[in-house]
């Protein structure tokens, strides 16, 4: 045997398709991917035809390569850059109300559970598997407040094998009672979620795939201090923060009532140390344009979450021209603002709004694909480590299948793999997502045959 082969894991034979750049969609044909068993990809090989296949296989055992049918295609993992994974609870009701209404009503008495670890366990449970299934291999979560299902929430991530930020949302004013902290409760807690993160990681035998991230929920619900010390946490353990940004009319006007002294909603968190090539602001529906400049002078993401944003009716956000400024843009879901936990109603939503803010500047379907996945990695600032398949990334991946037994994708005689995949990016769901892959490994569910991380 090689010893190339001898380190090899798995072997994809067929279409793959990934993000070459923004613009350009890669379809790889009688494409040959190489997983090593460290779950990185080792080598690809495009136009391997059927006659030289073997040869370029050599010394792989026959059962790690998978040969894909012309129905089935490889594409990289989805990128949910904006979750809340005790919101999935309500994920579908109360899109009748705006933001802070909404919040009140719905939100944070159901998020008080939380403080309940069992009911967490049980309900994050459906949360992260619903997330999976749907093709979601790195999601941003927030958690709540409560320590102890903030721990539940790693746990049950890294028995399902997601790959995730997960924060312990930080709160402490212009709360209700039954949803509040103190200001020495919310840092000793984040402290102590930290380092529980940290020490989950050391007892692992790969590469660790769960990152805590600081989780102020926005600046309403923090006063400066927390925000302060807050910014001062993620820069000494070298972490990412994700907090809300420019959501909605009365959100804005109420934080600057709140920080009269910032110049504006994005300047209150760069004021607080909160703003940098780590930060993931979501939504970003009203920026004026010196705040989208701050965003690129600081080198932070925004998580566009156009699902939620019509459902709250926040409004649409300005995609094409925070591309054009060279702002760093992936995909959110936003369950529970947004109604569905899968990247492809976010992708589909994200297109809508693109089309109603101006048909001249439209996304395209190469962006949108590119949001979904490479620049979701970009936000995440992990585009080294996963997004497409350049040799050396990790391989987080759904195999599509658009002729599965329920699939609902109807495939007829003209379509080429071209128009399968199109197909599947707009009419495609969950049924098509045949195996998923985190590092190499095929993700398993909760009620499936075999164990997670297989
Ligand atoms: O869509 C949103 N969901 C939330 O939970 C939230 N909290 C603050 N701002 C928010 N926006």
């Amino acid at each position: 045997m090689q010893p190339f082969a001898s380190t090899i894991a798995k072997v994809f034979y067929g279409t793959l398709i990934h993000s070459a750049s923004i613009k350009k969609i890669e379809f790889i044909k009688q494409g040959l991917l190489f997983i090593d068993n460290q779950g990185k990809i080792a080598k690809l090989l495009r136009n391997v035809s059927q006659d030289s296949v073997h040869a370029s296989l050599e010394g792989v055992e026959d059962d790690k390569v998978v040969r894909l049918s012309e129905d089935q295609f490889v594409i990289p993992g989805f990128i949910d850059t904006h979750i809340h994974a005790p919101q999935y609870t309500f994920c579908g009701n109360g899109h009748d109300q705006p933001l802070l209404e909404w919040l009140d009503t719905f939100t944070f008495p159901r998020e008080s559970k939380f403080a309940d670890k069992d009911y967490a366990r049980k309900l994050y449970t459906k949360s992260v598997a619903r997330s999976l299934r749907n093709g979601t291999t790195s999601a941003c979560w927030y958690a709540t407040i409560h320590l102890e299902a903030c721990k539940e929430l790693v746990q049950i991530i890294q028995e399902q094998g997601q790959r995730a930020y997960v924060g312990k949302v930080n709160m402490n004013q212009n709360s209700p009672d039954f949803l509040i902290e103190t200001t020495e409760s919310s840092l000793r807690d984040t402290r102590a979620f930290i380092e529980y993160v940290q020490d989950v990681n050391t007892k692992i035998d790969h590469k660790p795939l769960i990152t805590p991230i600081i989780t102020p929920r926005f600046a309403i619900s923090c006063n400066s201090e927390l925000l302060t010390e807050l910014g001062k946490l993620a820069a000494e353990y070298d972490l990412p923060i994700q907090s809300h940004l420019c959501e909605n009319q009365n959100e804005i006007g109420f934080t600057m009532s709140l920080f009269p002294d910032s110049a504006n909603y994005t300047a209150v968190y760069a004021d607080h140390g909160l703003l940098n090539g780590r930060s993931i602001m979501a939504h970003c529906v009203h920026m004026k344009d010196e705040e989208l400049d701050l965003m690129k002078e600081k080198n932070a993401g925004i998580s566009h979450c156009a699902n939620s944003n019509f459902n709250l009716k926040s409004g649409m956000a300005d995609v094409r021209k925070m591309l054009s400024k060279g702002i760093k843009v992936g995909l959110g879901t936003d369950v529970a603002g947004g109604y569905s936990p899968s990247i492809l109603e976010a992708l589909r939503a994200s297109r809508t709004a693109s089309v109603a803010r101006d048909a001249d500047t439209t996304l395209l379907v190469a962006e949108l694909f590119y949001l979904a996945t490479l620049g979701g990695a970009h936000v995440m600032e992990l585009q080294d480590t996963i997004g497409n398949f350049e040799v050396g990334k990790e391989f987080d991946a759904i195999l599509v299948n658009t002729s599965t037994e329920d699939s609902p994708v109807d495939i007829f005689d003209h379509d080429d793999i071209e128009s399968k995949f199109e197909k599947y990016l707009f009419l495609g769901d969950d049924r098509n997502n045949e195996q998923i892959f985190v590092q190499g490994k095929r993700v398993r569910l909760p009620g499936s045959s075999a164990a997670s991380r297989k």
